[in-house]
């Protein structure tokens, strides 16, 4: 099998994680690790690296690296940069990542200056908030193959909706089709009329399910409001995005051409202007293969179009 190698930059609360779901797939034989905060790097990767000795783990070569681990890298995860914080005073806080803006700009300026120096080859995928205006400023400011650059986007706010759903049914999460497009945050856009269990559309859902389903502003909120319920209980969000990157990073390395709703920067779709956010795309070696702008109705065009001006604005505070 040929060599395979994931440089994860950012080892926090997400990047931690993603370098242990990273460990234990199977797509890597080598994981390098770079992060500014001093021994960070070298404490995950030698903290993993030990974690090799146990029996039935996999052998991975993991250990901290610089930019020049960028070269022959199939991969880079990018989870650099601060997380939004909960209100001590208020227990139902909703802080906006957009107010990230500033400081998550001089992080795509620090980090992509190192990657573009090393490679315009790897697959490069964001998961730095305010994620849509990360992706973006990366795009144009850095010269890096457009269809190799792009973020999680709203795989997780994606997972959420199936989650929410789900409950509202009483089935398995993964029984649900559906995505949110737009912004990974306050904006996100349920695609209700696409979604479906098994086939079965989100209306015929109501009839089976006996009473009245909420509407799709009321899933909106529950949706955005659910990364607020593990914010403010536990401080931060790390299991659902690492394991969305996890996918991704599947669809990548095993060429699955799998469809996943992920940060992309547009074409001209919907007739909206230069903006990146999320969409159903097909994932593979070469990363975005394509995107596969569904049909929309008129209320979530709206919300697209709502959901792109903000995203804009946010960029125009980087
Ligand atoms: N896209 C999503 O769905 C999603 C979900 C959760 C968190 N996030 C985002 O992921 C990011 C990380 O969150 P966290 O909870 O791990 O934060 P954290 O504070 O726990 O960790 C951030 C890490 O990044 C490092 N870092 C900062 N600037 C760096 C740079 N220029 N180069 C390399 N390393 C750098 C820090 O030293 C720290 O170790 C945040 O932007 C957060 O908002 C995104």
């Amino acid at each position: 099998m040929e060599h395979s190698k994931l440089v994860c930059i950012g080892l926090g609360h997400v990047g931690s994680y993603v370098l242990t779901y990273a460990m234990e797939s199977g797509l890597f034989a080598e994981i390098a690790t770079i992060d500014t905060a001093p021994g960070v790097a070298h404490g995950e990767a030698l903290d993993q690296s030990q974690s090799t000795g146990v029996p039935g783990t996999d052998y991975v070569n993991v250990h901290a690296g610089d930019y020049s681990d960028c070269a022959d890298a199939d991969m880079i995860i990018v989870a650099a940069g601060a997380s939004i914080l909960p209100d001590p005073d208020d227990p139902d806080s909703r802080p906006d990542r957009a107010g990230l803006a500033k400081l998550s700009g001089e992080v795509v300026r620090d980090v992509m200056p190192g990657i573009v120096k090393h490679t315009r080859d790897a697959i490069v995928l964001f998961i730095t908030n305010p994620l849509d205006a990360v992706v973006h400023l990366a795009h144009t400011e850095f010269d890096y193959p457009a269809e190799k650059l792009f973020g999680t986007g709203t795989m997780l706010d994606s997972a959420r909706l199936r989650w929410v759903v789900a409950k509202q049914l009483g089935i398995d999460p993964k029984s649900v089709t559906g995505y949110m497009m737009g912004e990974h945050g306050l904006t996100a856009v349920p695609v209700l009329s696409t979604l479906n269990v098994q086939g079965v559309r989100w209306t015929e859902l109501e009839k089976w399910h006996g009473t009245p389903l909420p509407s799709p502003q009321e899933i909106q909120d529950a949706v955005v409001g659910a990364a607020y319920d593990v914010l403010n209980a536990k401080g931060w969000t790390n299991a659902g995005v690492a394991r969305s990157a996890l996918e991704i990073a599947r669809a990548v390395m095993l060429d699955q051409n799998s469809v996943h709703p992920v940060c992309t920067r547009l074409d001209g779709e919907y007739g909206l202007p230069d903006v990146s956010l999320s969409m159903p795309a097909v994932i593979g070696r070469g990363g975005i293969i394509r995107r596969m702008p569904p049909q929309l109705n008129n209320w979530e065009l709206e919300r697209l179009r709502e959901s792109a001006q903000y995203i804009l604005s946010t960029v125009e505070n980087m």
